[in-house]
């Protein structure tokens, strides 16, 4: 069995304190429910968006942007991965771009071996005004935008890599050619996430006859910045499979490939694409 997790946390700007967060989860999930599954069971966990640091600032997360493949952070994603032996999401977390006072907003995927399988730059910008405590967000005043999709080709599933925002941009999912999963690191607002959170989600899943994984931030932030948690897992039939609504923990589920196959297969709606619609 595929077993999928998206993992809920409340990200301070405390590096060590937020990776052993992230530890004690893995811990109790490994102890817990995997004990009633197979041992040669595959799990995909899921990060939120930043959750290596969050709420502190553009300026706090640059000095602690990482080149690519070298760093604390990646190394501990990397060894984790390696110790429960799963593919582990890395949300999102600054590395370093060609930009000198900007990083990108990078999800980097880890497989069993604690190998780097995939990753992906944070392409849409959350450069919008919310009617919260916060209400003017400027992600482009010290982010790089990605500028490639990207799909990670595991063993048993192919799966799309998005980051929050992405997520209002359904052209990015269509652009991943029908993924099995699609992944959404996230730190959507309470305001914004309240509005529109589930309803996104859930078209993704179905245009795209996906499983969607979703993992949010959750409740209030250094900054008094406040997230919708929420953490989810969709069928590709749009069902809410699982859900954690508030404070820490995970949502699991299991990835059942014939079920998305007998979906593409009644309802054939990547066949029935008609072209670029001009
Ligand atoms: O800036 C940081 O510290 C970390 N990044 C974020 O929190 C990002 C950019 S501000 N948040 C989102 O994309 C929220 C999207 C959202 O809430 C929506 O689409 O409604």
């Amino acid at each position: 069995m595929v077993n999928l997790h998206a993992l809920q946390m409340t990200s301070s700007d405390n590096v060590t304190e937020n990776l052993s967060c992230v530890e004690g989860l893995l811990a109790k999930l490994f102890t817990s429910s995997f004990a009633n599954t197979g041992a040669h069971d595959e799990n995909i966990v899921v990060l939120p968006e930043c959750f290596s640091m969050f709420g502190c600032g553009g300026r706090a997360m640059l000095a602690r942007a990482e080149a690519l493949g070298d760093g604390e952070v990646q190394l501990a994603l990397s060894s984790l991965a390696k110790q429960y032996q799963l593919y582990l999401v890395g949300g999102s977390m600054p590395i370093t771009s060609n930009e000198p006072q900007k990083y990108f907003a990078c999800s980097i995927i880890y497989g069993p071996n604690g190998e780097l399988v995939s990753r992906y730059n944070k392409m849409h910008l959350f450069d919008v005004n919310v009617d919260d405590n916060t209400q003017n967000y400027n992600e482009s005043a010290y982010t790089t935008a990605g500028h490639c999709c990207s799909v990670a080709s595991l063993p048993f599933a192919r799966v799309g890599q998005s980051i929050c925002y992405d997520l209002r941009f359904p052209e990015l999912y269509r652009k991943m050619n029908f993924p099995d999963i699609v992944v959404v690191p996230s730190a959507f607002t309470q305001v914004t996430g309240e509005a529109h959170w589930h309803a996104l989600l859930k078209a993704r899943a179905i245009e795209n006859q996906c499983y969607v994984v979703a993992a949010n931030q959750s409740g209030k932030h250094q900054d008094g910045r406040e997230t919708f948690g929420h953490s989810c897992i969709y069928s590709p039939w749009g069902e809410l499979l699982s859900i954690i609504k508030s404070g820490q923990g995970m949502a699991s589920s299991v990835f059942n490939k014939d079920a998305l196959t007998k979906i593409r297969k009644a309802m054939p709606v990547r066949s029935h694409i008609r072209g670029n619609y001009e």
